[in-house]
């Protein structure tokens, strides 16, 4: 369980954070500008807040992002050109290179479950954008960290590639018990993932409810608002 309680101070924006996340997949909606970001840079540590932030327990606030239990897949996340797919999932791992014989196998899995095995000796120029994504999110899987923060990655890519990935994701969460929390512009993405909806509003988590709250006739007032329509007219 994620616990979070997270307060955080912009010039013209003052951001309070609370909520208790379970594992499996949660997705951040909310309209520009409401705070999804600004969350996601908390709980990776690249942001520092005030207050609480447990995970299971243990304390994460005053480690630096490096050492908490996350892996971040961010919409910028670039690959490095001059690296082979197979270098830039094992810079994951170790900065230098240098991998042991169980870190090489590691990043060999990470590439088959990401159905990347065949393209290993590739340069990212060589990629699609789908597979320029995979291979971050091979990255982020060998580092094997219990959570998992993807802030909008996807949306560069057309839609089908975008479900395939959203599939990829769900597939990974539930296999390793991972807490994932996907930040999204795109109603429709959190009901197929499943899992848990977050409503964010001015800083602040509105909502908490289980995705299929968005397909009832008449789901959550605040999410009917979000989704801009009268809960009456559904
Ligand atoms: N670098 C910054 N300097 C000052 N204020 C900022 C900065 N970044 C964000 N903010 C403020 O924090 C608020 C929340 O920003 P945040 O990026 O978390 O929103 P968001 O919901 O992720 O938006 P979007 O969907 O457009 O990415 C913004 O409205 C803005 O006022």
């Amino acid at each position: 369980m994620l616990n979070i309680n997270l307060q955080y101070n912009w010039e013209a924006f003052y951001a309070d954070y609370q909520v208790s996340i379970s594992p499996g997949m949660t997705t951040l909606l909310g309209g520009s500008g409401e705070g999804k970001s600004t969350l996601l840079h908390l709980l990776g540590g690249f942001l520092e807040g005030r207050g609480e932030l447990f995970f299971n327990d243990g304390s994460l606030l005053a480690l630096p992002a490096y050492e908490r239990p996350i892996s971040t897949l961010f919409q910028s996340d670039n690959l490095f050109p001059q690296l082979t797919v197979w270098q830039n999932v094992a810079i994951g791992l170790s900065p230098s290179l240098s991998l042991s014989v169980e870190q090489r196998e590691k990043v060999d899995w990470a590439l088959e479950k990401t159905q990347l095995g065949d393209k290993k000796t590739r340069f990212p120029q060589a990629l699609s954008g789908g597979q320029a994504q995979r291979v971050a999110i091979a990255r982020a899987l060998v580092r094997k960290k219990p959570i998992l923060l993807l802030d909008e990655p996807f949306s560069a890519l057309d839609p089908a590639l975008r479900e395939e990935m959203l599939y990829l994701v769900n597939d990974v969460t539930q296999e390793f018990g991972l807490t994932t929390l996907l930040v999204s512009h795109l109603p429709h993405e959190a009901s197929l993932v499943g899992g848990r909806v977050i409503l964010v509003e001015g800083g602040r988590v509105v909502a908490h409810e289980p995705a299929s709250v968005l397909a009832q006739e008449k789901p959550h007032p605040l999410f009917s608002n979000y989704l801009g329509m009268s809960s009456r007219s559904v």
